[in-house]
């Protein structure tokens, strides 16, 4: 490859400070060292961790970064030592590493690679704690280890997982988080058992993820909880069979929905990122075994209380990171099923746009119409 060993200039969105506009900037990206690999972004998703990152309330928001990280491209080049990927060959960059040799990784109890984590959220590689990224020598920094709104990035090798080249990487992109967020949340975090009676707060695509995996799962009832009505016509798609609009009650939510559930659901989770309605899924829950998991990343400085009682009494609050899923591992069986039509991928995508059309992008994030908007980042 041309390119190879060489530092690459190429378009990016930096983010010079937080809420301030995305500037489209020719960056320099300089070639992967020992462990890691440059990746051409060809699509890339908006999630709405990046909108949290990009406003502030991150405790481990650095600026100026590239931010992005549910992406798909090819690997351009990779550094000393990389051998399970190859230049060519089709990735899904991973925020969620596996290294399969860390204490954690072995432990075969939880997703959360301990390997290149601490280098991540200071926003630099682990090799050298330095930024590949520079605009005319000064340095930008990384975000999640993956910074998916640039032409080109570099991960670390522990931090991609390689899938099926037929897979349309305009589509599989949403794999990178939201989607497998919510179907993991089910499937690995609550273990949903056939028959249960699930509640979903918040029925954005990590939500609508959540209900499709339910529904999967063979759950009953999945109730869905949003503030916009018009959210339900879409949530039937994806599994959600009742619906609940806060705003047209006067008892708080936990209260409906225990009432109408005879004593409580199953299991609920948090899909918003709103500590006063995380409280809510948990108190919804059923006494004695009821699950509550929380998937939604609230602000620095909040916090989740509730009374001790609603634990003595059984329910059981979790949390879940990228749906408990092994990226490297799993990310290409994720691919795999919906190559093979058994998840929903496309269904999530509600907007095209291109690199250059980012602000726009956030904007339309925010608005009610919007799940995932999926940028073309070549053009
Ligand atoms: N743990 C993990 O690994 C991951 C966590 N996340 C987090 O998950 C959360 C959801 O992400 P995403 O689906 O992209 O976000 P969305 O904003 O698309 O979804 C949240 C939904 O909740 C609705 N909502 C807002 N406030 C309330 C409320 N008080 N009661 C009921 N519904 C409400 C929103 O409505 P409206 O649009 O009208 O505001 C929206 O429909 C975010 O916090 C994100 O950061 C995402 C991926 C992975
Ligand atoms: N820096 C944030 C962390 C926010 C967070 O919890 N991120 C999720 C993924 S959200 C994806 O869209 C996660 O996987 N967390 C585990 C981790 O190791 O970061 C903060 O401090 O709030
Ligand atoms: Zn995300
Ligand atoms: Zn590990």
């Amino acid at each position: 490859m041309a390119t190879q060993g060489q530092v690459i200039t190429c378009k990016a969105a930096v983010a010079w400070e937080p809420n301030k506009p995305l500037v489209i900037e020719e960056v320099q990206v300089a070639p992967p060292e020992a462990g890691e690999v440059r990746v051409q972004i060809l699509f890339a998703a908006l999630c709405h961790t990046d909108a949290y990152t990009w406003s502030g309330k991150d405790p481990e928001g650095l600026f100026p970064c590239i931010l992005g990280h549910e992406a798909a491209g090819i690997v351009e080049s990779v550094g000393e030592g990389v051998t399970d990927v190859q230049p060519g060959d089709h990735v899904i960059p991973c925020y969620q590493a596996e290294c399969k040799e860390c204490k954690i990784c072995k432990s075969g109890k939880t997703n959360l690679c301990g390997k290149v984590r601490l280098a991540t959220g200071a926003g630099v590689m682990f090799s050298d704690r330095k930024c590949r990224f520079s605009i005319n020598g000064k340095p930008l920094y990384h975000f999640m280890g993956t910074s998916t709104f640039s032409q080109y990035t570099v991960v670390h090798d522990v931090s991609v997982a390689k899938i099926d080249p037929k897979a349309p990487l305009e589509k599989v992109c949403l794999l990178g988080c939201g989607v497998s967020t919510g179907l993991g949340a089910v499937w690995n975090t609550a273990k949903v058992e056939p028959g249960s009676i699930v509640a979903v707060f918040g029925l954005g695509t990590v939500g609508l993820a959540v209900a499709e995996g339910a529904k999967a799962a063979g759950a009953s009832r999945v109730i869905g909880i949003d503030i916009d009505s018009k959210k339900y016509d879409i949530a039937k798609n994806f599994g959600v069979t009742e619906f609940i609009n806060p705003k047209d009650h006067e008892k708080p939510i936990q209260q409906i929905i225990v009432d109408m559930t005879d004593g409580g659901v199953d299991y609920s989770f948090e899909c918003i990122g709103n500590v006063s309605i995380m409280r809510a899924a948990l108190e919804c829950c059923h006494k004695g075994w009821g699950t509550s998991v929380i998937v939604g990343v609230a602000a620095s400085g909040q916090e989740i209380s509730t009374r001790p009682f609603q634990l003595v009494t059984g329910r059981v609050w979790k949390g879940t990171a990228f749906g408990g899923f092994k990226s490297r591992s799993q990310v290409p069986w994720l691919v795999d099923k919906y190559m093979n039509k058994e998840i929903k991928v496309d269904e999530y995508i509600t907007h095209n746009l291109t690199l250059v059309e980012i602000n726009k992008a956030f904007d339309l994030l925010h608005g009610g119409d919007c799940l995932r908007v999926v940028l073309n980042m070549q053009v």
